[in-house]
């Protein structure tokens, strides 16, 4: 499937499939910053009665001169007639046009959100007053909210109103509560809290924690030259540690990326992160869609249409690692043909012959060229009976040329890759002793996450006892002890019957309720 172009976001089913809106640019100007990013709207300090509270706490001066200023006017202009809703919005949705549910969404079905628009939920009275953008993505929009109750901003999460949304989102609540609930009660693995959700004007609420920039944001602002070794370790330990816990409740997430990490606030100012965005999430054993992952992370048993567990997740978090330490995607393919000739290339070898011989879409990059093909070393050093296609057999056969993107990086192996960067030493001889031994624990480290063979393929907890990931001296190649399966505790709640423990129900929400009538 020759995609339009979602490099780093998402992958997934219809109807949140690209659209015009998130079809991207080339990865050069994605680089640069030129992502579907949401704009990053600020209020404009039109403070509407009902946030003056906020506006003494914020602009102390500001409240100060325009108190009882309506009075005032009064005063002045016995004619003078304040109404609320003549305020000039200050639009924080784009686009801004009404055009469904009563005028209150625009053509994209999402809520038109403002500065100081109430979200309420009518069952708690609990309103979040909005205050600017944090992120417009597939599913709807993320704002900053000012949560009167606890004095304090949380990020709420506003689905688009169309069915499909909903259902995805309601997967989304019910597995973020099963997480939170029953796997991490007292928030210790790195995983984003969920403090409420509601439903509001057709749309389905759902507010988080406020967290801080994403990674992806983070290494933008480093000039994409990668961080230090020490924060990717501390990152890793912790998106480790998150995946551990996923792992167990048997949840896939499927769209880990830079984007979806967010820094936490900084306790006894150590640097933490943690994962978010459940909205493509769901239970092993239980996959329904194939097209999934945000295609630099996708791992290859997506790409080629093979059944896939936790294990993807993994590949991802690979990925994820290695751009954190050289500051550019690994795999940053323009299309999925040009992603797979990439892992290739800088991996080594190719998916083994059993998972080639039963996945879906083999053939849309391999050529099958009998049991013995002299030359072609593939997984393991083995022969295999596959042979990636060349460019031209590819342009042959859908006559058009495969979208290949350019090179920000000298082309080579992973290690060669480590140990050049910043690709000024471009061999280990020129580095210090401590950093080359960091350097092969992180290769070593690296190596066994993208491995291609879904089965190999370090788990969580295998990867955690890493030493590039515990700190101790790295000594040579890391065998991972041999893991017994576990039957996820969290299995016996499927998300069939009760997702998230009846969470939702409570709320007023139903699987199988697609809109609310107010
Ligand atoms: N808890 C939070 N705190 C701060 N910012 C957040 C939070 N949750 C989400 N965001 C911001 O909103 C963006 C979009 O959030 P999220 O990924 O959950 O939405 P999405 O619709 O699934 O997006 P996408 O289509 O990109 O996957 C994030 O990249 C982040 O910048």
């Amino acid at each position: 499937m020759e995609e339009t172009g979602r490099e780093r976001k998402a992958a997934g089913p219809p109807p949140w499939a690209p659209t015009k809106s998130t079809v991207f640019r080339s990865y050069a100007a994605a680089v640069v910053g030129d992502r579907a990013e949401a704009p990053s709207a600020r209020g404009n300090g039109v403070a509407a009665r009902s946030s003056n509270l906020r506006a003494v706490r914020k602009r102390p001066i500001v409240a100060r001169l325009t108190r009882d200023i309506v009075q005032t006017f009064e005063k002045c202009n016995p004619e003078f007639n304040y109404v609320d809703s003549l305020n000039p919005k200050h639009f924080l949705t784009s686009p801004a046009v009404p055009v469904h549910n009563d005028g209150l969404d625009n053509a994209n079905s999402d809520l038109i959100l403002y500065v100081n628009l109430e979200l309420v939920n009518k069952k708690s009275d609990r309103r979040y007053i909005v205050e600017e953008m944090l992120g417009q993505g597939t599913f709807g929009q993320v704002a900053k909210c000012w949560d009167a109750e606890t004095n304090s901003y949380v990020a709420v999460k506003v689905i688009k109103n169309q069915p499909a949304f909903y259902q995805q989102a309601i997967m989304e609540v019910s597995l973020l509560s099963m997480l939170n609930d029953k796997f991490d009660p007292d928030d210790q693995h790195h995983i984003v809290r969920m403090l409420d959700f509601f439903p509001w004007k057709n749309h389905l609420c759902i507010t988080f924690e406020m967290l801080g920039h994403n990674l992806y944001e983070l290494l933008k602002k480093n000039n994409l030259r990668g961080l230090q070794l020490q924060f990717v370790r501390t990152f890793s330990r912790q998106i480790l540690d998150a995946l551990i816990v996923m792992k167990g409740a048997g949840i896939i997430h499927c769209d880990l990326k830079p984007e979806n990490i967010l820094i936490t606030p900084k306790v006894n100012s150590a640097a933490g992160v943690k994962v978010i965005d459940f909205g493509s999430a769901c239970m092993e054993g239980k996959t329904i869609y194939s097209y999934i992952q945000s295609r630099y992370y996708r791992s290859p048993e997506v790409l080629l249409g093979y059944p896939y567990t936790t294990a993807i997740d993994m590949w991802s978090f690979g990925c994820i690692v290695a751009e954190l330490y050289i500051g550019l995607p690994l795999f940053p393919g323009a299309s999925e043909y040009d992603v797979l000739s990439r892992m290739i290339e800088i991996v080594g070898g190719q998916p083994p012959d059993d998972l080639l011989r039963e996945a879906k879409n083999t053939r849309k990059f391999f050529k099958h060229v009998g049991s013995i093909y002299p030359g072609n070393e593939a997984h393991d050093g083995l022969c295999s009976s596959y042979r990636v296609l060349t460019e031209d057999e590819v342009e042959a056969r859908d006559s058009k040329k495969p979208k290949i993107g350019k090179w920000y990086f000298p082309r080579g192996r992973l290690d060669r890759l480590i140990f050049a960067y910043p690709w000024k030493n471009l061999n280990e001889g020129n580095l210090p002793e401590t950093e080359k031994e960091d350097c092969l624990a992180l290769v070593d480290f690296l190596r066994g996450l993208v491995e291609f063979d879904p089965n190999k393929r370090w788990s969580p907890l295998q990867a955690s006892y890493h030493p590039f990931i515990t700190g101790e001296a790295f000594t040579g190649p890391y065998e991972p002890f041999r893991e017994t399966p576990v039957i996820p505790v969290g299995r016996a709640a499927t998300v069939d019957h009760n997702p998230g423990g009846g969470h939702w129900l409570a709320a007023g929400l139903s699987p199988q309720v697609v809109s609310w009538k107010h």
